[in-house]
């Protein structure tokens, strides 16, 4: 499924079906606002339509801080389409996404990419002409080059220089801690798809993060840089990174997610523990029966 095709631009440059975030006129979702930070994700009776079909019916859940959470389930679950629900790819039908208690439903993907919840993006075919390192120095956000006052307020510049260099010198730390250094001045596209994986995870960092969505961040990894990813993943939840991980390979689901959301028709059938889940009559009959 591509992430542009909801999508499209309007005239003035913004998103044709963007909207402004609701404001919380029931109790309900005033609760729901106050969510403590030790709950950073809550997905409130989510619902998104595709003309006639039904993606995701009514989906809740929420996400603890610094878990790895996963969200799993049958084919045509829903998984996706909340996934993109929550980073701003696609305006929800109805429902509401809060992030650090703040109502972000609608907001496009690069604002909740500011707001500190940032989900992997395959590398773009324009980037695979660019270095390695050329492609982390771009993933930032709010960078002081980028804004108007730079152009306007000339002392802004030497704060540019030092941004640039801190940028540099965090890039190759980045690097080094997906052990990528040695490919910063290769070409993107020269890649491997694991390393690749590799380069989109370090980018990712590289917006300073508080909440990483996986959407299937292992697909086609060998099982050498697979370990070396998912041991990233576990030092950065350490430190506190909250991630949220979908993925069909029960074993990872089941041996690295402290927490497991199971989908099922668009909606949470289950949440639980790897045991809880594995035994749960109902899990078994949608969809572990025919993957253990
Ligand atoms: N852009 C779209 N237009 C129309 N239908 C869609 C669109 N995106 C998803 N769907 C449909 O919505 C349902 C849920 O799809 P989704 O991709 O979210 O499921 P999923 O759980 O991620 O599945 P998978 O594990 O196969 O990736 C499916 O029936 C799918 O065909």
């Amino acid at each position: 499924m591509s992430d542009t095709e909801e999508r499209q631009a309007a005239p003035d440059g913004t998103d044709a079906d963007h909207e402004e975030p609701g404001t919380a006129d029931s109790a309900v979702e005033e609760a729901a606002k106050s969510t403590p930070r030790g709950i950073p994700l809550r997905v409130q009776n989510l619902r998104k339509e595709f003309g006639g079909i039904t993606a995701v019916a009514d989906a809740s859940f929420h996400v603890e801080a610094g878990s790895l959470t996963g969200l799993i389930g049958p084919n045509g679950a829903g998984k996706s389409t909340t996934f993109n629900c929550i980073a701003g790819v696609h305006r929800p039908t109805a429902g509401k996404v809060y992030f650090q208690g703040e109502d972000i439903t609608g907001l496009r993907p690069e604002q909740v990419a500011n707001k500190g919840l940032v989900r992997t993006f395959q590398i773009a075919r324009e980037m695979e002409d660019m270095t390695v390192l050329e492609n982390m120095m771009l993933a930032p956000r709010g960078q002081v080059g980028e804004s108007l006052a730079y152009s306007v307020l000339p002392g802004l510049r030497d704060q540019v220089v030092t941004q640039e260099e801190d940028l540099r010198e965090r890039a190759w730390e980045t690097l080094e801690f997906f052990e990528i250094d040695h490919l910063a001045g290769d070409y993107a596209g020269s890649l491997s798809g694991g390393q690749r994986k590799l380069l989109e995870m370090a980018r990712v960092l590289m917006t300073d993060p508080e909440m990483v969505l996986l959407d299937e961040p292992l697909a086609g990894v060998n099982p050498t840089l697979e370990k070396k990813l998912l041991e990233r993943v576990h030092e950065l939840r350490d430190q506190g990174l909250t991630f949220l991980l979908v993925e069909h390979d029960m074993d990872i689901i089941m041996n690295h997610c402290e927490h497991i959301i199971v989908m099922h028709q668009g909606k949470v059938l289950a949440e639980g523990g790897a045991e809880d889940i594995r035994n749960d009559d109902r899990v078994i009959d949608a969809y572990l029966g025919e993957t253990l």
